[in-house]
């Protein structure tokens, strides 16, 4: 039960139970969940292991899976399951190498509110997968210019040495992108490397990826991004100082300036989980600036009424887990109406996720 995200589907025809609330918490690692500190290798990367399989260096032949991995996907899932099973049975160690920035990111250009997890969530997440270790490779225009020969040969082999690796079948690494699947076994097969690559996972005909599910939360379909993550999205950030009417309109808000680059969901409003780390509560929350009050759309803006909540979170750092999208932004002519129509979703949160807290 705990660590299970299951969707309710579009009805909301009843409320979650509390276990349903916990284990959402869980799948999302929105609690802090113990992550072994990463080491750093001679080469720059980072290595986190999870099972101390790795030992004192990199040497112990490994199944590997290969990828940024950004959200951590249904698709993600599959790949790194293959690749977990083929390592129990051969007795091998399994490891998913990953880069930072993600390397879409990098070589698109600076964007921002992009990113589904950051990498140390990343982590997290994949260490829940059963993967013995992640290697997190920082991911540089010098190593998006080395052809994926260099990459293969020098690189990984010099690092995690890999028997056998997993890769979706549209997946492309080198300069140019020029190491797809077929181009990867040219040069893995005289090293003695298996490459598997797998067909995709899809959904209505389409594949998943991290681009589908950033444009789903973008769109404000939290409810389907949820279903292809598994887990709610969630944005973290540290709570700052408002204009401070929120409590007079007998609705107490926190604002969380939430992380830079962090992909967030469409202006609107929403039934989350907030969570502190070690507490958590249902919350009605607002995306985007409130424009009754001047705010232009476009701003970056969080701010969260929690339900069952008072007391003081300045400075604190919380997680946001979007469970269902409530409606649009409005412009209000006036402050009954407001006050009015955000009661109404905080009672639409009370209802379906709860009186109070949660943990
Ligand atoms: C759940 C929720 C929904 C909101 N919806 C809107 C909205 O649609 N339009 C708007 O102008 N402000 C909206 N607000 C923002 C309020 O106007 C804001 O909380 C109020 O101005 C107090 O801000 P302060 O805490 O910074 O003083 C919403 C706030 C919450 C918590
Ligand atoms: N739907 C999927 N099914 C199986 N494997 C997948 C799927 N999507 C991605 N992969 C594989 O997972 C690994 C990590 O991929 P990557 O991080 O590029 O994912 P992505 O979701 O396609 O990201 P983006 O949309 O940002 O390109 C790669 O080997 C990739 O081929």
């Amino acid at each position: 039960m705990m660590g299970e995200y299951r969707p309710l589907g579009p009805s909301w025809e009843r409320p979650l139970t509390s276990d349903e609330l916990r284990g959402r918490l869980v799948a999302g690692v929105a609690l802090p969940q113990p992550l072994v500190p990463a080491r750093k290798l001679g080469n720059g990367s980072e290595l986190y292991d999870f099972s101390g399989a790795m030992g004192c260096g990199c040497g112990r032949p490994s199944v590997c899976v290969l990828g940024a991995f950004d959200g951590v996907h249904v698709g993600h899932r599959a790949l790194v399951r293959a690749a977990v099973d083929e390592a129990r049975e051969r007795g091998l160690v399994s490891i998913a190498v990953t880069f930072s920035p993600d390397p879409a990111a990098l070589l698109a250009g600076p964007i921002v509110n992009d990113t589904l997890l950051a990498v140390e969530d990343r982590a997290r997440m994949l260490s829940r997968l059963g993967l013995d270790a992640v290697l997190v490779v920082p991911f540089t225009r010098e190593l998006a210019a080395t052809s994926h020969e260099t990459f293969l040969r020098e690189w990984l082999a010099a690092s995690v040495s890999p028997v056998s690796i997993h890769v979706g079948a549209d997946f492309r690494m080198g300069a140019g992108g020029a190491g797809t699947v077929a181009a990867l076994r040219v040069v893995a097969g005289p090293l003695g490397i298996d490459v598997h690559g797998h067909e995709l996972v899809s959904e209505h005909g389409r594949a998943v990826s991290a681009t589908l599910v950033r444009r789903l939360i973008r769109d404000g379909q939290v409810e389907d991004a949820a279903r292809l993550l598994c887990r709610d999205h969630m944005v973290r950030g540290v709570v700052e100082h408002g204009r401070g009417e929120g409590a007079s309109f007998g609705f107490p808000t926190a604002n969380v300036r939430i992380d830079a680059s962090v992909c967030l969901p469409a202006e609107g409003v929403y039934a989350a989980l907030v969570c502190d780390g070690s507490h958590a509560w249902p919350a009605a929350v607002n995306v985007g600036a409130p424009r009754s009050f001047g705010g232009a759309a476009g701003e970056p803006f969080l701010e969260a009424s929690l339900v069952g909540f008072s007391g003081d979170l300045y400075g604190r750092r919380l997680s946001v887990s979007f469970v269902a999208w409530l409606r649009e932004p409005r412009t209000f002519a006036s402050v009954e109406e407001l006050e009015a129509t955000v009661l109404g979703n905080v009672a639409w949160v009370r209802k379906y996720l709860g009186e109070g807290e949660v943990l």
